[in-house]
């Protein structure tokens, strides 16, 4: 278990009030993100912390921070966070120690932080950072085996998936962060009853239940990142849904894999999640079933294995117009959970470096889709509704094989453990618009 302090003790309360018992940004959680301040202004570096946010720079600009948090607060300070997640796990640590501080309750320097507080609901959020780099693994084993099993029903888990990572190069340019509409793509779609392929919108849009992982610092060109460090290169954790057009990558992904079918939208849950945040609910690697390969070497590190994966539960919310309209909440679609993920971030950081690519502060992981082995617990309606033969039946009267425009997908995830106060992703949404 990697080492709690004073910032993970349950019994730390702050001055700011919502911040007590809050879903979802307690003072134990301390996100990272960049917001716009309600009268406007450049985007800039905040925490969360409870119904408010904190602007880095202007608490650095007060004198609030000293040594490696100021280097830190001031490096966040900016419109993307890829500087603060440039500088690694100790700058980071030693403003989470400071910020954890200052917003305690009791904390003498609170009047001099009250008036870097903005409410969130009057902000705007944006992406975390300037992505260069977006890479999507495959690594949800439920998933891959459940998927596998429609487009290769003789073959479903290909026989390089328990030695290899998969994965493949997605598309930092149409990243998104939460709330951001998404647009049903046209492409290409040749169902199997037609003898051409046609082209107009997605019949088959879907989302992609992943968990987001931002890399910090980097390794050279040529230079791999041994496993061993790999978990310390990684700045944070957030949700992301990789929208797929079923429909277009069931005809375009042979030989070469996903292209514009993931390429048109994927959407990030804005906030920053610290390792740091995350150290009480690191977990074990799940054990293999009996006569799976070792990891290869590379891919092996007892710390690693010990403590390298987490326990975060991940949640599916479908909200369709039908639902909307009689005034019902959001359905949930599926509760699932990390630890159905075969490869730990470090390894899939290790992986993605071994042959010597090189990572960058702000590159963006999926880590795959996360889904259970039972119903209820799946990360796509492809694998919820069969590819669309068993459609889900909603409390409106409507049922749904894929994804209708108007639909909006809400995701949340939530670290829970007895004794420690629960640490929220909060929400990763996108509605569905008509396609161009
Ligand atoms: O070829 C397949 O079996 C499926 C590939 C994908 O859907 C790629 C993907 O996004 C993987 C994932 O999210 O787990
Ligand atoms: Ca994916
Ligand atoms: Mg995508």
């Amino acid at each position: 278990m990697p080492k709690t302090d004073a910032t993970h003790d349950a019994r730390r309360r702050s001055w700011v009030d919502s911040a007590n018992g809050h879903p979802e940004f307690p003072i134990q959680n301390l996100p990272l993100g960049v917001f716009v301040p309600p009268e406007g202004g450049a985007p800039r570096g905040g925490v969360a912390i409870g119904d408010f946010i904190l602007d880095l720079g202007a608490a650095h600009a007060a004198g609030l921070f000293a040594g490696a948090a100021a280097r830190a607060a001031e490096a966040a300070s900016g419109p993307a966070l890829n500087d603060l997640f440039a500088l690694g796990a100790g700058p980071r640590a030693a403003l989470r120690a400071r910020l954890s501080e200052l917003l305690a309750l009791g904390s003498p320097e609170r009047p001099r932080v009250e008036p870097c507080l903005h409410r969130a609901a009057d902000c705007t959020l944006q992406l975390p950072a300037r992505i260069g780099d977006y890479t999507d693994f495959y690594a949800g084993i439920h998933h891959a085996t459940n998927t596998g099993r429609q487009l290769r029903p003789d073959n479903p888990l290909l026989p390089n998936y328990k030695h290899v990572p998969v994965g493949y190069h997605g598309r930092a340019s149409s990243v998104v962060p939460s709330g951001a509409p998404v647009r049903r793509p046209n492409g290409q779609r040749k169902p199997a009853g037609e003898a051409a392929p046609s082209f107009g919108p997605s019949r088959n849009l879907d989302y992609e239940l992943e968990l987001g992982i931002w890399m910090g610092p980097g390794n050279p060109l040529g230079e791999p990142i041994p496993i061993a460090e790999a978990g310390a290169r990684i700045a944070g954790f957030c949700l992301l849904n990789d929208w797929s057009a079923r429909d277009i990558q069931a005809w375009e992904y042979q030989p070469l894999g996903p292209f514009l079918a993931k390429s048109f939208c994927t959407t990030v849950s804005p906030w920053v999640v610290t390792p740091e945040a995350l150290a009480p609910f690191r977990i074990a690697q799940p054990p293999r079933p009996e006569g799976d390969p070792a990891p290869l070497p590379y891919l092996l590190d007892a710390a690693d294995q010990r403590e390298g994966a987490l326990a975060v539960e991940l949640e599916v919310l479908l909200l369709t117009p039908g639902l909307r309209e009689k005034g019902l909440p959001p359905q949930r679609v599926a509760l699932s959970h990390t630890r159905h993920l075969y490869w730990t971030p470090a390894q899939l950081v290790a992986h993605h470096a071994c042959g010597g690519c090189n990572l960058r502060p702000g590159d963006l992981f999926g880590s795959g889709t996360v889904s259970g082995p039972e119903e209820g617990s799946f990360g796509s309606l492809l694998e919820a509704t069969r590819g669309g033969r068993k459609p889900l039946r909603l409390p409106s009267g409507e049922i749904r094989r894929f994804l209708e425009d108007g639909d909006e997908v809400i995701f949340r995830a939530h670290a829970r453990r007895e004794g420690f106060a629960s640490i929220g992703f909060g929400e990763c949404r996108g509605t569905i618009r008509p396609a161009p």
